[in-house]
């Protein structure tokens, strides 16, 4: 066998306060997050709204030491994953692509090629697929692979698309939601809340993205193995910007079962598998708040798995399995089992259609931000962007 790699795939996040306008852009940037009809408006619409967004975004980071601890947590996880696939017998190295930040999925492919890398998987650290996380990545992996065309020689590679029903996986979350359960005066009453992140519903319903699907599956099967009587609600998180996102939302369906007189309350973060700000800031901090407020007055959160034993031991068997079965190729990825366009390509008609009423919505807003921003500082914003 030639030389095997693993690349894992996240998000990344800003490690200083300084870096989370720069961070803020690149995430943005990314068609992915937001499509426009007009490509050429996707880099000013990102600089316009990571400066807008900018200081509540410090701040959140601030309460939180100061930057993510996203980097630290998957070179634990990658270095834990290097070290059990060695005591399996199989010896790989372990690479981190982020989409947004440091070391950028670019530079880990640089230097998987310097390696000699001949066998490569390409697993993503989100459980569930989306096109706005895994399949961001895979899709900047694909443009990777088309502007080098020596890597298509050089390494063969497979792809994981989403794991959120391995049983080491499903096993795990359910034994750290037994263990915080158990903290509990009465373990029997809590409420199990389960708490996915957002994204806007036209990603499942337009773009036919697999996301909710697997989201709801991947639940079910974590209650299934619980096996405890606690009633549990899903909702999602993170909500971002103007349009509907899945529901229910996070807010409200803690204000819900705060009126029903739920008083003991376990939120369970499911798609994510390392502490990050929306565990750490979102999540214990403001939902914590607004939880109890709402009269729930016995909150807690199940840790997210980080480095976790059975974790780490199921991502090494998965990358194992990969790597001996046949391969699944970037071109090949964007869901196999149903034939849908994955990507939320908006596409434009004429007339007064739900995309023209977004829109004109969207540039009005624009409009009115700018006005806002020149009588507060008075200056216009082409003086922001150096142009005045
Ligand atoms: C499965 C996880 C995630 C999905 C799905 C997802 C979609 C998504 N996110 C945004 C906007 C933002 N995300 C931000 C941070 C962030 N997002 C995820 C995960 C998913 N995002 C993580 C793990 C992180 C945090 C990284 C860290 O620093 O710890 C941010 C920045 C933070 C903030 O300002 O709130 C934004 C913005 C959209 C629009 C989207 C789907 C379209
Ligand atoms: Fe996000």
């Amino acid at each position: 066998m030639g030389r095997f790699g693993v690349l894992l795939l996240n998000l990344g996040g800003p490690e200083q306060l300084g870096d989370v306008r720069p961070f803020l852009f690149n995430l943005f940037s990314d068609p992915e997050i937001i499509r426009l009809p007009f490509p050429w408006l996707q880099g000013p619409l990102a600089w316009l709204i990571s400066t807008l967004r900018a200081q509540k975004s410090q701040e959140n980071y601030r309460q939180i030491g100061g930057g993510s601890p996203l980097r630290r947590i998957t070179e634990e996880q990658a270095k834990a994953l290097e070290e059990c696939l060695s005591r399996k017998g199989t010896d790989a190295k372990v690479y981190i692509g982020m989409r947004y930040w440091h070391p950028f999925t670019e530079e880990a492919i640089a230097t998987i090629k310097r390696d000699g890398v001949e066998k490569l998987v390409i697993l993503p650290l989100y459980p569930q697929f989306s096109i706005s996380t895994s399949g961001s990545s895979f899709r900047l992996l694909e443009q990777i692979w088309k502007d080098d065309p020596s890597l298509e020689r050089q390494i063969e590679h497979t792809v994981v698309p989403s794991w959120y029903n391995r049983p080491g996986y499903v096993r795990a979350m359910a034994q750290l939601i037994a263990q915080q359960l158990n903290q509990f005066e009465e373990p029997d009453r809590v409420h199990l809340f389960f708490s996915a992140h957002g994204v806007p519903i036209s990603y499942v319903e337009e773009a036919g993205d697999p996301y909710q699907q697997e989201i709801e599956d991947c639940t079910a099967l974590i209650v299934q193995q619980l096996n405890r009587p606690n009633p549990h609600t899903l909702a999602y998180q993170s909500r971002v910007g103007p349009v509907e996102w899945l529901k229910p939302y996070t807010e409200d369906a803690l204000e819900e079962l705060g009126a029903q007189g739920v008083k003991d309350l376990l939120v369970v973060p499911i798609s994510f598998v390392s502490e990050h700000i929306e565990t750490l800031q979102e999540i214990d901090i403001e939902y914590r708040e607004l939880a109890e407020h709402a009269g729930i007055s016995n909150f807690r959160r199940v840790p997210a798995l980080n480095t976790h034993s059975g974790f780490i031991d199921d991502l090494a068997n998965l990358a194992i399995e990969s790597l001996e079965s046949p391969s699944l190729q970037l071109s090949e990825v964007m869901h196999p089992k149903k034939n849908v366009k994955m990507y939320p390509q908006e596409r434009w008609e004429w007339g007064m259609t739900t995309a023209a009423e977004v829109w004109n919505g969207r540039l009005a807003m624009i409009g009115f931000i700018a006005l806002i921003v020149e009588l507060i500082s008075g200056q216009g914003l082409l003086h922001y962007v150096g142009l005045l």
